[in-house]
């Protein structure tokens, strides 16, 4: 549970507790290494005679490596009593020493201070004991929490573990039981106390002056060693040239500092929010108002109703809201958020399972939707940087290092400089010692030598030259959020495409509907509009998450298409709700009242409960009352094969996988529908047991750019793929449409199957794909060869004529049993179909440990990791 009162170093923990050493999130992109160290007089005075004997040289040195100060001026010791932490993290781009500090608290989950008890018996803090028989632990509580902030992010002291862990708030090992028990809010005295242990909920960022930021530039290796080049010309009378790598340096400097303060306050306006009031639930006082910065985790917030631009990630509870995501993930659909709910009381909360109950700070509520007078509630489950913001700030303030091997060659080509220009100056000064040379001259020529080798202006150089093709990419409308990354941009050897929305238009066409009653398929139907009565018609009506914003039916393109065909209208919830239940958010029902007369009562349809389109499960579903019915029923809508699954298999057709393969094949983008009536008595698990009503057709068009960017990139010998959550056909049938296949080029299907009862081996299959033929005319079989896969993989030849395609299901197979194959499939694959969000990105990895440099196009929520991942991210709106 969220709140342990941890009062006793848990037994064996002792021999952790004498560590000086740890790792935080060990294997993950956060990975943190920690070593703790403590004042050593003895070193610090050391240390300082040092400094006079250099010059102060060396804190310049310790500058550039800040690990040195604790080498220099501290001794390493456990980390339950250091006094610093030298925190580095996975790539050893960011290396820092941070202070420990002691923070007063009352909440019991942070009564974590350690007291030792000493040998006569005494109770110390156990801050200056390290001595292993001290360790007889006895549990007193001092109120006070151990703790160091490593950008922007609190780590806390872990009693019961004897390590520091990440400060947990309510996003993790929280039941969603216990966020529904949390609707009283907080007192203020908590809240006062909450705001202690996490700070303000803000994200400030800072704007470094001009004179601070070009002390840090100018103090970096590179300017250091140019301005003892210029001093060294001036020396040596090269009067001229030094005044020109003057010009030019100062000129870089000054460019570069412009760009990166203009950047810096582009960033904080774009993060910065109006700080407003905001309401929240005050214990069993009712509700009072607190400015947005001191909301902590675990307040209660009231969603205003004419919507808010949210500054923390809370989950809500009560009442619906239309959401504008555009600033998280660049899709400007509204979406729709739901009340959370839960199987089980075990159940845990994440913010990425429960995402469509959450609502993450940045996003803006558009609308808000409430049963009578009630409250929208949320509870606050992150505030600050650890908020979905908060965490793109930070990955724009640190970045991953972009090419790890690229830093190494260069610091190679350096060294390998340094042994050139040694050997240079070995050399001269045996020649000049033979000559007699003066020791002024020999020593201005000798340092010359270094000049000569490593070149001075280079960074100045790559400063200027990066500024410039900024400005060209911002005139083109592409913006660069980390200019290093031009740089590499022009490696690139492998770009990635999504399809839907960015190969393909946003929009899409309606094809028509393949109506199936008793598990028969019937003629298709192109305007849906002329659809009896029934269920087929009752899911085109309902199954979406379409919303009235400003007397406009917005949402998903799909959903829109589809709604619009059957020519019937919205209603978003009246005050009248006595017709259906106390809940009833949005009603639906036909344009014209003549359509469906003759009938007893008027057709008219009543969304109770939405569950959203997620990516991950590939499907959403309502639940629907009809006037005049005395059940609910529920309607499915998604890719094909998952809502397939879930239907009772006798009202599948038999001749479901041709017939889906005779659309996808064709490019269309299909989607199916199914419906069971629920009984009174609505159980925990509706999506199953469900009749398959038919499938949704639907046209989705190139983009006119789209072959000309394929050639282009082509062209210039650079790889494109195509990495899509659609169906593989589909995307086989684009990939070829758009000439990222050509013509006659072969296409192997690579299809997975992980172990299961039968075959407790994982196994590949592999079929090759027919190339594209009228819909009307493919025939019943498809040839394919199974448990070949493996070796016919692994044999299969690099030629260029020849593509993978693999889909999602092939690809988790491939991970987790056959690694081995990976690097084929990296290299040959060419289209990636159903693929998760998680992923696109996993193969963005796999792509740059095969030494590809990868760029990523796409246009929504389920690229965004993906898009994050890749050496170049572009997201196309
Ligand atoms: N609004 C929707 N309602 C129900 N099912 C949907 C909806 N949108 C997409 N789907 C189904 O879920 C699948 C996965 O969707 P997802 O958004 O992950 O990828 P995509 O849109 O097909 O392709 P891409 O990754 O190229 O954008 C789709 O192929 C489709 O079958």
């Amino acid at each position: 549970m969220w709140f342990c009162v941890t009062d006793s170093i848990a037994n064996g923990s002792a021999s952790a507790l004498l560590q000086s050493k740890a790792v935080i999130n060990p294997g993950t992109d956060d990975q943190l290494d920690l070593t703790g160290y403590r004042n050593d007089v003895l070193k610090k005075i050391t240390f300082y005679v040092l400094v006079v004997c250099t010059l102060g040289f060396i804190l310049l040195v310790l500058y550039w490596k800040p690990e040195l100060d604790c080498y220099l001026k501290r001794k390493e010791c456990p980390l339950y009593c250091a006094d610093v932490i030298l925190v580095k993290d996975k790539y050893g781009g960011f290396t820092d020493v941070v202070e420990v500090q002691l923070i007063s608290t009352t909440e019991d989950k942070y009564d974590a201070s350690v007291s030792y008890q000493e040998a006569d018996g005494t109770i110390s803090d156990g801050g200056e004991s390290d001595d292993r028989s001290q360790l007889v632990k006895t549990s007193t509580v001092a109120g006070k929490l151990r703790c160091f902030d490593y950008q922007h992010y609190r780590y806390v002291w872990d009693v019961q573990r004897g390590a520091f862990r990440e400060l947990d708030d309510l996003s993790t090992n929280t039941t969603c039981k216990f966020i529904h028990e949390s609707v009283n809010g907080l007192t203020s005295e908590q809240r006062k106390s909450r705001l202690t242990i996490y700070g303000e909920n803000a994200i400030d960022i800072e704007v470094k002056s001009y004179w601070r930021l070009f002390i840090e530039e100018v103090l970096t290796p590179f300017y250091i060693f140019q301005i003892a080049s210029i001093i060294l010309w001036l020396f040596d009378e090269y009067y001229y040239y030094a005044g020109c790598i003057f010009f030019v340096s100062a000129l870089s400097i000054g460019v570069s500092l412009c760009e990166t303060k203009k950047q810096r306050i582009t960033l904080r306006d774009m993060m910065s929010t109006a700080t407003i009031n905001i309401m929240v639930a005050d214990g069993e006082e009712g509700y009072v108002e607190i400015p947005e910065r001191q909301l902590v985790p675990g307040d209660v917030m009231v969603v205003p109703a004419h919507g808010c631009v949210m500054t923390c990630d809370a989950v809500l509870v009560t009442g619906t809201c239309i959401v504008d995501e555009s600033m998280l993930t660049g899709e400007s659909v509204p979406v729709t958020k739901t009340p959370l709910t839960h199987q089980d009381d075990q159940e845990l909360y994440s913010p990425e399972v429960h995402k469509r109950n959450t609502l993450f700070a940045g996003t803006h509520v558009v609308q808000t939707r409430y049963y009578g007078t009630a409250k929208v509630l949320a509870v606050v489950v992150r505030t600050g940087y650890c908020t979905a913001k908060g965490e793109l700030v930070c990955a724009i303030l640190y970045p991953k290092p972009l090419d790890f091997k690229f830093y190494q060659d260069a610091i190679k080509f350096i060294l390998f400089l340094a042994v050139m220009a040694s050997l240079g100056m070995a050399y001269s000064l045996v020649m000049y010692i033979r000559n007699n040379a003066e020791v002024g001259q020999m020593i201005k020529r000798l340092l010359d030598i270094v000049t000569i080798i490593v070149p001075p202006a280079l960074p100045a150089a790559m400063t200027v030259g990066t500024v410039y093709a900024q400005n060209r990419l911002k005139k083109h409308g592409i913006f660069c959020i980390s200019p290093p990354r031009i740089n590499f941009c022009g490696r690139i050897n492998a770009f990635c495409f999504d399809k839907t929305g960015t190969l393909t238009e946003d929009g899409l066409d309606m094809w028509g509907v393949v109506p199936c009653d008793n598990a028969h398929f019937h003629e298709p139907q192109h305007d849906p509009a002329q659809l009896p009565r029934g269920p087929l018609l009752e899911s085109l009506a309902t199954c979406h998450s379409l919303t009235i914003i400003n007397s406009e039916l917005n949402g998903d393109p799909l959903d829109l298409i589809m709604f619009n065909a059957i020519k019937w209208h919205l209603e978003e919830p009246g005050a009248d709700t006595s017709k259906y239940d106390t809940i009833m958010p949005t009603v639906v029902r036909p344009y014209s009242r003549d359509t469906f007369l003759g009938e007893e009562h008027p057709y008219e349809v009543g969304i109770i409960r939405q569950f959203t389109f997620s990516s991950s499960v590939q499907r959403m579903s309502v639940i629907t009352r009809t006037i005049g019915k005395d059940h609910m029923d529920i309607y499915c809508k998604g890719a094909p094969e998952k809502i397939s699954s879930l239907c009772k298999p006798e009202t599948v057709p038999h001749n479901f996988q041709h017939v889906l393969h005779k659309y996808t094949v064709q490019g269309f983008r299909v989607i199916a529908l199914a419906h069971r009536a629920l009984e009174p008595k609505v159980t925990d698990k509706v999506e199953c047991d469900l009749t398959f009503l038919g499938l949704l057709v639907l046209q989705n068009q190139l983009k006119p750019q789209t072959t000309p960017v394929i050639h282009t990139l082509q062209k210039a010998n650079i790889r494109t793929v195509m990495i899509t959550g659609d169906m593989i056909q589909t995307a086989i049938s684009v990939a070829r449409n758009c000439g990222m296949v050509r013509q006659y080029d072969k296409i192997v299907i690579v299809n997975g199957h992980p172990p299961d009862k039968e075959h407790p081996a994982a196994r590949i299959e592999w079929e090759l794909a027919e190339a594209a033929e009228d819909p009307e005319l493919v025939d019943d079989e498809s040839e394919s060869a199974t448990d070949e896969g493996y070796r016919a993989i692994k044999v299969l030849e690099c030629e260029p004529r020849t593509h993978l395609a693999v889909t999602g299901r092939a690809f988790s197979v491939i991970t987790n049993h056959f690694p081995e194959l990976m690097p084929k499939v990296c290299v040959l694959g060419t289209v990636f179909a159903r693929m998760s969000p998680e992923q696109k990105c996993q193969l963005i990895e796999n792509l740059q440990e095969y030494d590809y440099i990868v760029g990523m196009c796409g246009d929504g929520a389920n690229d965004c990791e993906a898009l994050k991942g890749a050496h170049a991210g572009h997201l196309t709106v």
